[in-house]
């Protein structure tokens, strides 16, 4: 029986095959403002994507998955809380069976409706694979989603939801911008932690930006009426 979110396989059951579930950094965790520790040294988050450099959208059966090319520096993450050069590997989403919760970090105890994963992988490594089991391997960025005006930069992959409705398809995807899918503001908390599936491995600088950006009832609705056929997970 593999992993996922159903009574039987879901995230109080990881930890029969993955240890690391019960280690010092796993994520997600409540992010309290209030208990968030300022700090001056940080710096602001530099982000620059390439279009050219996504690949294609693949269903791997719990979200669907947008990878780029990761062979050259077109696509990084620099500056913010780490050091060096991170390149973008995938992004995805985790969303919800409904509209007030879906993401996996909360903020204060509130949950929205979805939350993107953009995966960066630190190029001190020689590879992501290598990358994904170091302590300063990987850097996910986290952006919420929450109920509101339509996202025409959602709506694109939305609408690539159509030719991989079965588990393990994929398409080609080109000439997508991640960077449209970023809040304005790029004020960020930030903690060591870990990946919020199996393998749940301890390597991810997680950069978490306090601006939602929105998205529409109908695009939840959309991602979720999808995720049936994405066999995508229910948080609930
Ligand atoms: C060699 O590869 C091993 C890890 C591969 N990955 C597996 C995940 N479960 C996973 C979860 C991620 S998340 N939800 O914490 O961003 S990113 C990510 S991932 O890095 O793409
Ligand atoms: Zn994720």
């Amino acid at each position: 029986m593999s992993w996922g979110y159903a009574e039987d396989n879901g995230p109080a059951k990881w930890v029969a095959n993955f240890p690391i579930a019960d280690g010092p950094r796993q994520s997600p965790i409540d992010i309290v403002p209030g208990e968030a520790s300022y700090d001056a040294g940080l710096k602001p988050l530099s982000i620059k994507y390439d279009p050219s450099t996504c690949l294609d959208i693949l269903n791997n059966g719990h979200s669907f998955q947008v990878t780029f090319v990761d062979d050259n520096d077109s696509s990084t993450l620099t500056d913010g809380p780490i050091s060096g050069t991170y390149r973008l590997k995938q992004f995805h989403f985790h969303w919800g069976a409904a509209d007030d919760r879906g993401s996996e970090h909360t903020v204060a105890g509130t949950k929205y409706a979805a939350e993107l994963h953009l995966v960066h992988w630190n190029t001190a490594y020689p590879s992501f694979g290598e990358a994904a089991s170091k302590p300063d391997g990987l850097a996910v960025v986290g952006v919420f989603l929450q109920v509101g005006a339509e996202n025409a930069s959602l709506q694109r992959l939305l609408d690539a939801f159509d030719s991989i409705k079965t588990k393990g398809s994929q398409t080609s995807f080109a000439n997508f911008d991640p960077s449209t899918m970023l809040p304005g503001c790029l004020d960020y908390w930030t903690y060591d932690g870990s990946l919020t599936t199996p393998p749940l491995l301890e390597s991810v600088t997680w950069i978490v930006c306090k601006e939602p950006v929105s998205v529409s009832p109908e695009q939840v609705g959309l991602q979720r009426e999808c995720s049936d056929r994405l066999c995508a997970h229910r948080l609930e």
